[in-house]
């Protein structure tokens, strides 16, 4: 297999278990710059493990995580707050805060993390942002006026105030119908081209995946058994494989 040119993540021999759960066996992946990773997997097989292994707030039990040519497992305090601003986590809850207007959501990442920004400069950057997932007209807003898609999308944004060069999008699709679940996957294309962000998007959604990812990675018994294009993966006749992709509808 060619290997990807410029890896921002690389990662080698990566184990987890706790306890006698192994949940991460042995896992091998570089994601190169401006390229979109979708890892899959059934529920609790580790993607989330994994996300958080990559923003250092799991400790790996073996193997290396380098990002952004930083290895995470060495990095401390100011250290990892400044790696962290460079990598965006979107969270599967969307996770804002409901106490605050959209606005000041969206002003929280940039007054915690900039130092000496106008209120002038701010304001900007939060129009901007709305804009960019196009959500203007939510900026008076509480997140419990929004729909779970504009809550999704706002989160998105949140995620984008920092211009992260790195996107982690763990589920971003879960519990939205068909239609506002297509509008995230061409949101997540969007932000690949326009910020040029390398993304790894964990979910269980196949549409999602097919639409986000320039590759798959299939978490099969903690490995990633197969990697490499939507369509070459699952034309793969491993049974596992296969069952994931033909999953039926029980009634
Ligand atoms: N801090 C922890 N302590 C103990 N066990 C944990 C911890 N974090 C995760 N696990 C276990 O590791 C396994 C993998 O969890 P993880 O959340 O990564 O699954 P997942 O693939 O993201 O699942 P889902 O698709 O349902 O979100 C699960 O069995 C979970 O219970």
């Amino acid at each position: 297999m060619t290997q990807p040119t410029d890896p921002v993540i690389s990662i080698h021999g990566l184990k987890k278990s706790f306890g006698d759960l192994h949940v991460l066996r042995g896992i091998d992946l570089d994601v190169s710059r401006g390229e979109n990773v979708v890892v899959l997997g059934r529920s609790g097989t580790g993607k989330s493990v994994l996300i958080k292994i990559i923003v250092g707030l799991l400790k790996p039990d073996a193997g290396s995580v380098i990002v952004l040519g930083q290895d995470v497992e060495k990095l401390r305090d100011q250290e990892l707050d400044l790696f962290r601003q460079k990598v965006g986590f979107s969270f599967q809850s969307s996770a804002l805060y409901d106490s605050m207007s959209i606005r000041e959501n969206l002003e929280f990442p940039l007054i915690r993390n900039v130092r000496d920004l106008t209120q002038g400069e701010i304001d900007r950057a939060v129009e901007e942002a709305l804009d960019d997932v196009g959500l203007s007209q939510t900026i008076n807003q509480m997140p419990s006026e929004l729909s779970g898609g504009q809550r999704k999308r706002i989160g998105i944004a949140r995620t984008l105030m920092l211009k992260p060069e790195i996107m982690l999008y763990d589920e971003p699709t879960a519990g939205l119908d068909p239609i506002t679940s297509i509008e995230i996957n061409n949101l997540i294309n969007e932000v690949k081209e326009r910020f040029k962000a390398t993304s790894i998007i964990i979910t269980h959604d196949l549409t999602c995946a097919k639409s986000t990812g320039d590759r798959v990675a299939m978490l099969l018994d903690g490995r990633f058994e197969r990697v490499g294009p939507f369509e070459e993966v699952f034309a793969d006749p491993d049974e596992r494989i296969q069952q994931f992709y033909n999953y039926k509808f029980v009634d």
